[in-house]
C-alpha cells in the first residue's frame, strides 16, 4: 500500500523527467534499429529503447586475435536492395561482402553430400532438370542429381507436371502436406524437410504453408485461380510468380551509385553482421537507451500518443510519444501491453489446440562455431564437379531428420566469406536444437559441444581428426518465431487490435518474415507509414491550433 500523497509525488517527480519524442521504438535489434534510422533521417525525433545493452538483438559478430571473424546468431543474408541502400546511408557500403553465389548447399543423404536444388538456395548441378521451389516462389524445371531416386522423381514429375489432388478445401496444410499433395513423400523428406530446418529450425508437419511459405504457396493459388490443373498449370503459376517479380524490381530499382550486387547474393559485411547495428549505434548515439526494458505501455494522460514505462539500471523511467512502435518479440508482449491493448493476452498467449502451443511459438537453437585443420576434412571428390570435401565448396550442409545427425544443419563459414579463419583452417557454424529437438536447451555447454563435434565427424570429417577449437557456443532459448497453423489467424487478429490504436504499431520478425534482410526492408517501409502518420496528425493539430487562434 502505498498512501496516495506519496503515489502523486512519485508520479509527478516520473513525469517531470519523461522524455517527450515523435516516435519512440521498441527493441532494437535489425527491425528495430533499422526503423530507427529511417525515421532519424526523416528528421522525426525519436528514441530507440532496447532490453540489452547492445545494438543488433541476435545478431552479434566477433573477432579473435588469432583471425577468427564468427556469428552468434545468423550468419548471412540473401542480399536485397534494402541492405544496400542503408549500408550506403551509413558509409559502410565499403564492408559489404558478398559470397560466390555458385557455391550449393549440400544435403546430407546416406551418408554422402548431394548439392540441394537452384532455388533452394543454390546454384544446383549444372545442365540436370529441377523439379523444386524456390523460395521466391519461382518453380525451377530440373532433376535434382542422384539426392532423388527414379520413383522419387517420376512422382514429382506427375504432381507437377500432369496433376495432383486439389487443397482441401477450408482446411489450412501444413508444408509437409502441402508437399507431398504435390510433389511426393521423397522430396518432402530429401529435399524440403532439410531446407525448413535451414530457414525456420522448424517443424514441417506444424509449420503453415500458407504462412511460412507464402510466395511458393501462391504459385499454387494462381495456377489454380485459372482451373486448369493440367499439364503445366503449375509452370504457368511460377512463370507468372517470376513476372510479379520482375515488375517489384523494376518499380524499384537499385540507385545506380551503389555497389553491383545480384539480388538474393548471399552476403555480410567484412568483419560480421554486427558492422550495421554498430554503425546505426554510431550515428544515432544518445537517441539511443540501452538496457532499457518496457514493462508498460499506456495512453498518454493528455490523451494524445502514449507513454511506456521502462526499467533501467537508473530505476523506472517513463516517455511520452506521439507514436510508438514496438519490434520486441512477441512472447515478451502479452503483460505490456494488456493496459492498452486488452485483446493482447488473447493474442500472445492464445491456447492454440492445432499445434498445441501457446502463443507464436519461439524454439530454442544453440549456435555453436567451431574450427579444424584443413587436413582434418574427408579427401572425397564431391558430385557434379564442385571439387574435394577439403576446400569445402558449398555454403553448407544439411541433415535431414531421417539421417540420425543431431546437428541442424552446418554453415561453412570460411567458404562463404574470405578472410573468415587462418588459412590451414576451416571455420563452421552448426546449428542444433529447433522445434524437433528442444531438450537441446536442458544440455550442459559441453555436452551440446560434443553433439556437434559428433554431427561433423559423422559428415565431414577424418576418423582421426583432432578435436575441435572452439570459438563460441550460444544458446538462443527463443530463436525463431514459428509460422505455425492458425498464425495468420493470429496475425489478423493483432491487425484488428492494433487499427483500434492510431499512432502505434505492433511489429517484428514473427509479423514481417523471420530473414534477416525483410527486417531490414520492414525498417526502411514502416518509417514511410510512421512519417506519414506524424505529418498527418501535426498538420491536423497545426490546422486546430490556426483555427482557435482566428
Ligand atoms: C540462430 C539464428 C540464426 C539465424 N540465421 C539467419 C540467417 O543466416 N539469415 C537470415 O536472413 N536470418 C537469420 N536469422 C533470422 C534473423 O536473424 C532474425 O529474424 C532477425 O535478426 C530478427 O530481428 P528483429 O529485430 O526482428 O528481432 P530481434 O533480433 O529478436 O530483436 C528484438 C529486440 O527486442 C529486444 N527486447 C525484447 N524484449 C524487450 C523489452 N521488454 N523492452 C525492450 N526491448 C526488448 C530484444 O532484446 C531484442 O534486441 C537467424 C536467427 C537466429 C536466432
Ligand atoms: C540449419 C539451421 C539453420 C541455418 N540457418 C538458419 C537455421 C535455423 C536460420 C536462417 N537461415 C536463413 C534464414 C533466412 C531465411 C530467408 O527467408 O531468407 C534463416 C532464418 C538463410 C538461409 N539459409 C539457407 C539458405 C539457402 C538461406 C538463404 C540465403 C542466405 O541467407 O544467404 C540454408 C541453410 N541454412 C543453414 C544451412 C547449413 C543451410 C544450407 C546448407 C543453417
Amino acid at each position: 500500500f502505498v498512501p496516495t500523497k506519496i503515489q502523486t509525488q512519485r508520479t509527478l517527480s516520473l513525469n517531470a523527467k519523461a522524455e517527450e519524442v515523435d516516435c519512440l521504438v521498441i527493441g532494437g535489434g535489425i527491425s528495430g534499429s533499422t526503423l530507427a534510422h529511417n525515421l532519424d533521417r526523416s528528421g522525426a525525433n525519436i528514441l530507440l529503447a532496447e532490453a540489452r545493452d547492445y545494438l543488433g538483438g541476435n545478431v552479434k559478430s566477433h573477432k579473435t586475435e588469432d583471425g577468427f571473424i564468427w556469428e552468434e546468431g545468423p550468419n548471412s543474408y540473401a542480399t536485397q536492395p534494402s541492405i544496400v541502400r542503408i549500408a550506403c546511408e551509413l558509409g559502410i557500403e565499403d564492408q559489404l561482402v558478398f559470397a560466390d553465389e555458385s557455391l550449393p548447399p549440400w544435403v546430407n543423404h546416406n551418408g554422402k553430400l548431394h548439392p540441394l536444388p537452384k532455388g533452394l538456395g543454390g546454384k544446383g548441378p549444372k545442365g540436370q532438370l529441377e523439379l523444386v521451389f524456390g523460395r521466391n516462389g519461382v518453380l525451377k524445371f530440373a532433376l535434382v542429381g542422384d539426392l532423388l531416386s527414379w520413383p522419387g522423381r517420376i512422382r514429382a514429375g506427375i504432381g507437377a507436371f500432369l496433376g495432383h489432388a486439389p487443397p482441401p478445401e477450408g482446411k489450412e496444410e501444413t508444408i509437409r502436406e502441402w508437399v507431398t499433395r504435390i510433389l511426393g513423400e521423397e522430396v518432402f523428406l530429401r529435399c524440403i524437410d532439410p531446407f525448413v530446418s535451414g530457414v525456420y529450425a522448424g517443424n514441417p508437419e506444424t509449420l503453415s504453408m500458407q504462412a511460412a511459405l507464402p510466395k511458393i504457396n501462391r504459385i499454387e493459388r494462381i495456377a489454380y485461380s485459372i482451373d486448369w490443373n493440367k499439364f503445366g498449370a503449375i509452370f504457368y503459376g511460377g512463370l507468372k510468380r517470376q513476372v510479379e517479380l520482375t515488375k517489384e524490381r523494376k518499380a524499384d530499382p537499385p540507385n545506380p551509385e551503389w555497389p553491383e550486387f545480384e539480388y538474393g547474393n548471399p552476403g555480410s559485411f567484412k568483419e560480421g553482421l554486427s558492422t550495421l547495428p554498430n554503425a546505426i549505434e554510431k550515428n544515432l548515439k544518445d537517441r539511443i537507451r540501452l538496457e532499457w526494458k518496457v514493462t508498460k505501455i499506456e495512453r498518454s494522460k493528455s490523451g494524445e500518443g502514449y507513454t511506456a514505462t521502462f526499467e533501467t539500471p537508473d530505476g523506472k523511467k517513463t516517455v511520452n510519444a506521439k507514436t510508438l512502435v514496438s519490434t520486441a518479440p512477441a512472447h515478451a508482449l502479452a503483460d505490456v501491453l494488456a493496459p492498452i491493448m486488452p485483446e493482447s493476452k488473447d493474442i500472445f498467449q492464445k491456447i492454440r489446440k492445432e499445434v498445441d502451443r501457446i502463443g507464436i511459438y519461439h524454439p530454442p537453437v544453440a549456435a555453436v562455431t567451431v574450427a579444424y585443420p584443413k587436413s582434418a576434412f574427408k579427401d572425397v571428390e564431391l558430385d557434379n564437379g564442385f571439387g574435394n570435401l577439403q576446400d569445402l565448396p558449398g555454403f553448407g550442409s544439411l541433415n535431414p531428420r531421417t539421417e540420425g545427425v543431431r546437428t541442424l544443419g552446418t554453415l561453412w563459414s570460411s567458404s562463404l566469406f574470405p578472410g573468415r579463419a587462418p588459412k590451414d583452417y576451416n571455420l563452421l557454424l552448426n546449428y542444433i536444437g529447433g522445434s524437433r529437438d528442444v531438450g537441446i536447451k536442458d544440455l550442459s555447454e559441453e555436452e551440446v559441444i560434443a553433439e556437434v563435434d559428433k554431427g561433423c565427424r559423422q559428415v565431414l570429417l577424418k576418423d582421426d581428426a583432432p578435436p575441435p577449437k572452439v570459438l563460441g557456443m550460444k544458446l538462443w532459448p527463443t530463436a525463431i518465431p514459428q509460422y505455425e497453423l492458425g498464425h495468420l489467424e493470429l496475425l489478423g487478429e493483432l491487425e484488428k487490435a492494433e487499427s483500434k490504436l492510431p499512432g502505434l504499431w505492433v511489429c517484428g520478425n514473427y509479423r514481417s518474415g523471420v530473414a534477416f534482410p525483410d527486417c531490414v526492408t520492414y525498417g526502411y517501409e514502416h518509417a514511410k507509414v510512421v512519417k506519414s502518420f506524424l505529418d498527418t496528425t501535426s498538420s491536423t493539430s497545426d490546422a486546430k491550433e490556426a483555427a482557435k487562434v482566428a
